[in-house]
């Protein structure tokens, strides 16, 4: 049987100890949507990421990218077939300016993609690209400050565009907005909104208003399972989930 494209989980379970993260978690993100996942606290949204980017391994099931079952993969396998997940805040330089983290990055990302060691590339071919990505994210007036320097929500926006610039199919993105002040989350929201299309993005995100703007379809995880999956408006209207999670949070 041929995988459709996209992402693929099936039927995914973990434990941790005694308590049950997932129960049987079934979601599908096609390639290019934007796919939110949501769902009360300690529903087992951060676990799926986990599983899904190789950060923990699954007790049961199945998880496969563009047709390649990748469950049974370490997680740079993983990357080198296009999954990114944001947040690896600890892989900027702070000492190094923004345009050459970004142009690192962009190295060591081409590296993990080919299979045989190349030497490295001239200066502007790296720079050149760094820039273009620093325009998108509009920090291009930041190129030359130490990468340290940035705040809070220009490294958020930083590493997003940075995924995406470098090929990422699929994103995973891990509640971008928590911790960011009512301007930064509006930039970001407005990254993701430019970045549709491009990539596929799993995201977890407590900020309904931002789901809601944003996602093309909405899955909905209760008790480790996902107890619906479509566009916003049927989720919205969706009978079980506003018992077991929209109702809860407007009660
Ligand atoms: N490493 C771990 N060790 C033990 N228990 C864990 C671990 N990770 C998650 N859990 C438990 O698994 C369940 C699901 O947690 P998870 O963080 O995936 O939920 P979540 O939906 O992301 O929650 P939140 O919205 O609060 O971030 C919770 O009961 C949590 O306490």
């Amino acid at each position: 049987m041929t995988a459709p494209p996209g992402l693929q989980v099936d039927g995914l379970r973990k434990r941790f100890g005694g308590v049950s993260a997932l129960d049987d978690a079934s979601l599908a993100v096609k390639p290019g949507e934007l796919h939110a996942l949501i769902g009360p606290n300690g529903a087992g949204k951060t676990t799926l990421i986990q599983l899904v980017s190789g950060a923990e391994r699954a007790d049961a099931g199945r998880i496969v990218l563009d047709g390649a079952v990748i469950d049974g993969l370490p997680m740079h396998r993983r990357v080198a077939l296009g999954l990114a997940r944001s947040f690896q805040i600890s892989s900027v330089f702070p000492a190094f300016t923004v345009l050459e983290n970004v142009a690192l990055a962009i190295q060591a990302r081409s590296r993990a993609r080919c299979a045989v060691w190349r030497p490295v590339a001239g200066q502007a071919a790296l720079f050149e690209p760094a820039r273009r990505v620093l325009d998108v994210v509009g920090l291009g007036a930041r190129s030359d400050i130490a990468a340290g320097a940035l705040s809070h929500g220009e490294r958020r926006r930083l590493e997003i565009g940075l995924t995406v610039a470098t090929g990422a199919r699929l994103l995973l993105l891990d509640e971008p907005l928590a911790g960011l002040g009512p301007d930064e989350s509006a930039r970001v929201v407005a990254l993701l909104r430019t970045f549709k299309g491009q990539a596929g993005i799993l995201l977890v995100e407590h900020d309904m208003d931002a789901v809601f703007q944003l996602a093309d379809r909405i899955s909905v995880l209760v008790h480790g399972r996902v107890i619906a999956s479509g566009v916003p408006q049927a989720i919205r209207a969706h009978p079980e989930v506003r018992r077991a999670y929209l109702g809860e949070s407007t009660a």
